[in-house]
């Protein structure tokens, strides 16, 4: 693989009855970050995970929280997301009509901010934001649901971001996000991914298997 790749498990695809002990068990299993996954029913056909939830997770792990806002309108949800102990902060950029305001909410807040980019999102969605994103998340599914096949026309769009932020003087993470599995994660690595979200991946063979399901996804054999 091209370069070392940072794993975030997606907690979507945990058992939600034992949340705390999932968590646990992908950090002690080799994950880098958590990834968790935010969906309103309103900008997402689907409805998962509140700061309450984050908050309760926080003392469990030192591992960042990758937190993945599907959400819209999104601001008013970002104070609460990082008080209760979010590490990045991501959003759509289609979710909200001043993403630029929103980018400079979440750095006022002291967290990262990631834009993410849905299959159908070109990469000009980040001509006025390049100098203050610490992130770019490439979904490769369309959100709201984890468990779907990636979408592979997104490896041109991996490649023309690597190409822009290799260009560029700030380090930006490039992550993927949906269908990630270990085909898919060399694919997406070759194409200049820096992180990985895999949920399905991840979880599949519950806690015995989930250190071999990192390592597999990190290219390891
Ligand atoms: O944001 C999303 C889906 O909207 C993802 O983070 C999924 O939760 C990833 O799940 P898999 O596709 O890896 O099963
Ligand atoms: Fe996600």
């Amino acid at each position: 693989m091209r370069q070392k790749v940072r794993i975030a498990p997606s907690i979507l695809s945990a058992d939600f009855a034992r949340l705390g002990d999932e968590v646990r068990a992908m950090d002690a299993a080799g994950a880098d970050l958590i990834h968790i996954d935010v969906m309103d029913g309103h900008y997402v056909p689907n409805l998962t995970i509140g700061p309450g939830v984050v908050r309760a997770l926080r003392p469990l792990t030192r591992l960042p929280f990758d937190v993945h806002l599907m959400c819209s309108p999104v601001d008013g949800l970002l104070p609460a997301f990082a008080e209760a102990g979010a590490d990045i902060l991501t959003v759509h950029p289609d979710a909200g009509p001043h993403t630029h305001r929103t980018v400079q909410l979440i750095k006022s807040l002291g967290r990262k901010a990631g834009i993410a980019l849905n299959p159908a999102t070109p990469v000009a969605a980040l001509d006025h934001l390049w100098d203050d994103i610490d992130l770019v998340l490439v979904m490769s599914v369309n959100p709201g649901f984890g468990g779907q096949a990636f979408i592979a026309s997104q490896l041109d769009k991996i490649r023309a971001l690597r190409a822009r932020i290799d260009a560029g003087e700030r380090p930006i993470d490039l992550e993927v996000d949906g269908g990630v599995n270990v085909e898919t994660a060399q694919a997406c690595v070759a194409a200049g991914a820096d992180m990985l979200v895999a949920g399905t991946a991840s979880f599949t063979g519950g806690p015995d298997a989930y250190a071999s399901n990192i390592a597999r996804l990190k290219g390891r054999p």
